[in-house]
């Protein structure tokens, strides 16, 4: 198929620093509207990924196209109303109340005064009500626990209407009915506004319970597909060194050995 069928595809993708690649050989194609994991070990590439698909940093070899273009031939401008990240730092902009956090999504449509339009406000108020976020909509940034905050991000780049978003470890630091509620949403995100979105974890059990695909970073072979497939070929039982832990087909997670 060609790439103009898929919403993000990669292509031979290497990712790295300065000269050193860290991962190669990264193939993996979504269309539109699925929910992609990246997992791996700590220090794979993982956020590496995240950032060289955003292009926040070169890729060191290979293509990334959405929708057919080459994501290192996108213009900034173009490039907003396409991608939105969504990163781990905490926004620098921790002073802002909520509702404008959520604005700052909209920044790419908005003239150069940023005056807001009524379809902008609407965009604000869609997720402000969709992310559950209604109540704390005049609250400080910073007045917010990290679930909550994580909520405002999200509902940021869904303000930012891309078609697609990727996102840097959304769950880490929340527990875990924060994780699943963070999930289910970018799940229903993806599923229900037609979204391709792609995001980093360390949750392995629940992006294989929730995702519809999942892409396995390990250095020079980076398996990917559907959970089952991945399950079906055996590509967990090897992610970790054996002897601590073993991948259950059955449950679909992992069991420390004892
Ligand atoms: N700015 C940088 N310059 C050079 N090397 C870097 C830089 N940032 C990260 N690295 C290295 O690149 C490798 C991949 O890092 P990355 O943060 O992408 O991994 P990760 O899979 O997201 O890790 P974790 O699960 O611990 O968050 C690591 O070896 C890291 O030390």
């Amino acid at each position: 198929m060609s790439n103009q069928s898929y919403s993000l595809r990669t292509e031979n993708l290497s990712i790295g620093y300065g000269t050193k690649v860290i991962c190669n050989n990264i193939e993996m194609t979504l269309p539109k509207g699925e929910l992609c994991a990246v997992i791996g070990v700590n220090g794979i590439g993982k956020s590496t990924l995240i950032r060289t698909l955003g292009k926040l940093q070169p890729s060191l070899g290979g293509e990334a196209f959405i929708n057919g273009h080459k994501i290192a031939e996108l213009k900034p401008h173009g490039l907003a109303k396409t991608i939105s990240l969504v990163l781990t730092e905490q926004p620098a902009s921790k002073n802002l109340r909520v509702s404008e956090l959520i604005a700052l999504g909209r920044q790419p449509y908005t003239n150069w005064i940023g005056k807001l339009t009524d379809e902008d406000k609407r965009h604000i108020q869609q997720n402000l009500d969709a992310f559950h976020l209604e109540e704390l909509a005049m609250r400080k940034c910073h007045e917010l626990s990290d679930g909550q905050l994580q909520r405002v991000l999200i509902a940021r780049a869904a303000a930012q209407d891309t078609p697609i978003i990727l996102l840097d470890e959304p769950t880490t630091h929340l527990d875990l009915y924060n994780k699943v509620q963070i999930l289910k949403m970018l799940r229903q995100l993806a599923h229900k506004k037609g979204k391709t979105i792609v995001f980093s974890t360390h949750e392995i059990d629940l992006a294989i319970q929730l995702c519809d695909k999942i892409l396995i970073l390990n250095g020079t072979k980076n398996p990917f597909g559907s959970p089952q497939e991945l399950i079906a070929q055996k590509q967990f039982d090897n992610l970790f060194p054996e002897n601590l832990l073993e991948f259950d087909e059955r449950t679909g997670g992992f069991k420390v050995k004892k």
